[in-house]
């Protein structure tokens, strides 16, 4: 283990943790080597077999009005191609994890140190809440099937694209809004810096995830944070590891 000494840079703890997926609470790896091509294999099929299900009747419906002239299934497979965060592809990966995480195909991994932190934060009796351009079903399923069981309890809000898009200031203004929490008593992680650009415009708390394994590019204008117990140090939180049992 690397032992770093991490300054704080608040004294009054936030009472909102605001998580993002991606880069922060999981591998990137995770999520492109196999969420990713998961759901590419499984799209063309399911569209077709679930035709009648409403989700896929919207978000083959949004995706016609969205790119008027291409095949569905196609466009799809482009914004797949560009990790392109559009709501109606969120929807249908959402739908294709949910038949992987119920045979047992996939299970979610974390980063180690996610899951003791958010038990010793929620047992603290902070509020932890998902911001992730995945949809809030698709941030359930992860939760719910993590190699370290069902952590969806420890979570009070999954937010998605229905707040808007995790770089624009407004989507965390209307997350604010919805939750009735206050900006400052809230702390946003990210791995990326546009969006905590965006979250600090809005006045919330920002710390850059920075994980090793990620190769993420360390930015200048957020505390950075290797792991949760430097989140902790940072915003004088409580220190994971003491409340482990
Ligand atoms: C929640 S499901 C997997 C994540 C996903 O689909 C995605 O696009 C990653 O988004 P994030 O905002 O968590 O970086
Ligand atoms: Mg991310």
């Amino acid at each position: 283990m690397i032992s770093r000494t991490v300054n704080p840079v608040v004294t009054t703890p936030p009472k909102v943790i605001l998580l993002d997926i991606e880069g922060t609470t999981t591998p990137v790896s995770f999520v492109h080597k196999v969420l990713f091509p998961y759901a590419r294999a499984a799209l063309p099929a399911l569209t077709e077999r679930r035709a009648a299900d409403s989700v896929v009747k919207e978000a083959l419906a949004e995706t016609r009005r969205m790119a008027p002239g291409v095949a569905p299934v196609e466009q799809l497979m482009a914004w797949m191609d560009a990790d392109a965060k559009m709501a109606p592809l969120k929807a249908l990966q959402g739908l294709a994890w949910a038949e992987g995480y119920a045979d047992g195909t996939l299970q979610a991994t974390l980063f180690p140190d996610v899951p003791p932190a958010l038990r010793a934060w929620h047992g603290r009796g902070l509020t932890l809440a998902v911001y992730s351009s995945g949809s809030a079903a698709a941030q359930k399923l992860i939760y719910g099937h993590t190699t370290d069981g069902d952590l969806t309890p420890l979570f009070s809000a999954f937010l998605d694209l229905e707040m808007g898009g995790k770089k624009e200031a407004a989507s965390y203004r209307t997350i604010l809004a919805t939750q009735g929490w206050k900006a400052d008593e809230v702390l946003f992680v990210s791995d990326v810096v546009a969006e905590l650009d965006a979250a600090s415009e809005a006045g919330l708390l920002t710390c850059q995830m920075v994980r090793a394994e990620d190769g993420t590019v360390a930015g200048t204008a957020h505390p950075v944070a290797h792991d949760m117990t430097d989140v902790a140090a940072l915003f004088a939180l409580p220190a994971p590891a003491a409340d482990r049992s």
